[in-house]
C-alpha cells in the first residue's frame, strides 16, 4: 500500500523529533516541513525534504494525508489549529488543560466541515497519562488518582515563558513534592492541592532592555501555567543558559489507588515514563497518532477527537490480524 504522506507544521523541538520519528516509520513518507520563518533560515536534522513557507500550505492540500502540528500551545496552536483543521487531517499536542474543551470545539467545526479528523492534545500529558487516568477511574471506581511530573523540563511551560515580553531564552523545570509522593505511595489517599504536588523553577535570559521584576511577575501570575504553583524565576546570562540548559529530560507517573473485588482488596494501577528527551518522546507519540488519524478518516470519521477516542490498534503499522497474533 502507498505510504502515508505526512508533513510537519512548525519546526522546533517537537518538529525535529517528528522528523526523526517519521524516519523510523516505514509506512510513512515525509512530504515537507512548513515554517512561519523564511525557509532558507530553517535547518532540518537532515535536508531530505523541502522547507516551505506556512503561508503557502493551502497549495499542498492534496499532497498531504496528515499534518503534524508542532507549534507552541500558549499562542501558536490556538491560532493555527482551527485553520489547518479546515484543510488537513491534523494531530497536535495542545496541552493547556483548562482550555482543551474550548480548543476541541474550535477544531471540531472546521474539521467536520472539511470531512477531516483533528486529533488534539496528543502526547504524554495530555495524552498517555490521560488514557491511564481513564483506565484507573473506569476499572477502580472506588479510589483516588494522582499525577506527578519530573523533575524535568516542561516544554509547554518553557514555551510559555519564552512568549513573555523581555525573555530572550527560557526553560522551566517541574519538581514533584517528595513528601506528597511518599504519602500517595503509602496508600494514604491524601487530598492534595495543586500547590502541594509540584513546584516550578524557571531559568531566564533577559533581552537587553527588559526589567527582571516585570518579567518575573508576568511569569508567576500566568494563569493555567504558573499562578497555582510556587514558582521561582532565576535570571542567568546566555553563556550559562547555553552551557547548562540544553537537555530536556522529563518523566512522571499516574497512579490509581483503589479497592475492588469481593474481598475489597487494595489495588494499585501505575503508569510511568522516564524520558531522556521530552520532545523526542512526545513527537514519537504524535507520529503514532498521525497514523491513527489517517486511518480513522479513511474509515469515514470526521471532526475533533482526543486520544480517549482512539482504538489502540490504529496506532500500529501492523494489521489487526498481525496484532491479534503477536500482542494478545
Ligand atoms: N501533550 C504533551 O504531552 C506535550 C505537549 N507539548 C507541547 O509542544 C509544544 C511545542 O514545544 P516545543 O517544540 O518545545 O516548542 P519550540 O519553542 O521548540 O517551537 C515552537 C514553535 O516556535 C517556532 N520556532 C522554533 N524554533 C525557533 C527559532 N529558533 N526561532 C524562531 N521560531 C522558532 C517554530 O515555529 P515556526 O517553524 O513556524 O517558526 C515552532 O513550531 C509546547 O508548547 C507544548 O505545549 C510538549 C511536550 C509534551
Ligand atoms: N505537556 C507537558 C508534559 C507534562 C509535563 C508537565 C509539567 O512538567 O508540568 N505537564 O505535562 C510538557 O509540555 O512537557
Amino acid at each position: 500500500t502507498a505510504p502515508i504522506r505526512v508533513a510537519i507544521a512548525g519546526y522546533g523541538n517537537l518538529g525535529r523529533g517528528a522528523q526523526a520519528a517519521i524516519k523510523q516509520s516505514p509506512d510513512m513518507q515525509l512530504v515537507g516541513v512548513f515554517s512561519r520563518r523564511d525557509p532558507s533560515s530553517v535547518t532540518l536534522i537532515d535536508a531530505s525534504v523541502p522547507v516551505y513557507s506556512m503561508d503557502d500550505i493551502e497549495h499542498y492540500k492534496n499532497d498531504i494525508d496528515v499534518l503534524i502540528l508542532c507549534g507552541g500551545s500558549k499562542s501558536d496552536l490556538p491560532e493555527q489549529g482551527p485553520y489547518l483543521a479546515s484543510l488537513f487531517n491534523i494531530v497536535d499536542s495542545f496541552d493547556t488543560h483548562a482550555n482543551i474543551p474550548d480548543y476541541y470545539a474550535a477544531l471540531d467545526t472546521p474539521a467536520t466541515q472539511a470531512g477531516k479528523v483533528a486529533l488534539l492534545s496528543v502526547g504524554w500529558d495530555p495524552g498517555l497519562f490521560s488514557i491511564n487516568r481513564l483506565y484507573g477511574e473506569a476499572i477502580l471506581p472506588a479510589g483516588e488518582t494522582y499525577t506527578f511530573w519530573g523533575k524535568g523540563l516542561s516544554q509547554g511551560h518553557s514555551d510559555a515563558v519564552r512568549r513573555v515580553a523581555g525573555v530572550k531564552s527560557g526553560v522551566q523545570y517541574t519538581l514533584p513534592s517528595e513528601s506528597a509522593m511518599a504519602r500517595v505511595r503509602s496508600g494514604e489517599q491524601p487530598q492534595l492541592t495543586t500547590r502541594e504536588k509540584h513546584t516550578r523553577e524557571c531559568f531566564i535570559v533577559l533581552e537587553e532592555s527588559a526589567d527582571a521584576d516585570t518579567v518575573r511577575e508576568a511569569i508567576v501570575t500566568m494563569p493555567n501555567y504558573f499562578a497555582d504553583f510556587d514558582t521561582s524565576v532565576n535570571f542567568i546570562d546566555q553563556a550559562t543558559f547555553d552551557a547548562e540548559h540544553q537537555s530536556m529530560p522529563h518523566g512522571g507517573f499516574v497512579i490509581r489507588s483503589g479497592v475492588s473485588g469481593a474481598e475489597q482488596a487494595n489495588q494499585v494501577l501505575e503508569f510511568s515514563l522516564k524520558l531522556g528527551s521530552n520532545p523526542g518522546f512526545t513527537s514519537s507519540v504524535l507520529v503514532a497518532y498521525a497514523r491513527a488519524a489517517f486511518k480513522m478518516n479513511q474509515n469515514g470519521e470526521q471532526g475533533a477527537r482526543t486520544v480517549l477516542d482512539v482504538a489502540p490498534g490504529l496506532l500500529s503499522p501492523k494489521s489487526p490480524a498481525q496484532l491479534r497474533k503477536e500482542l494478545l
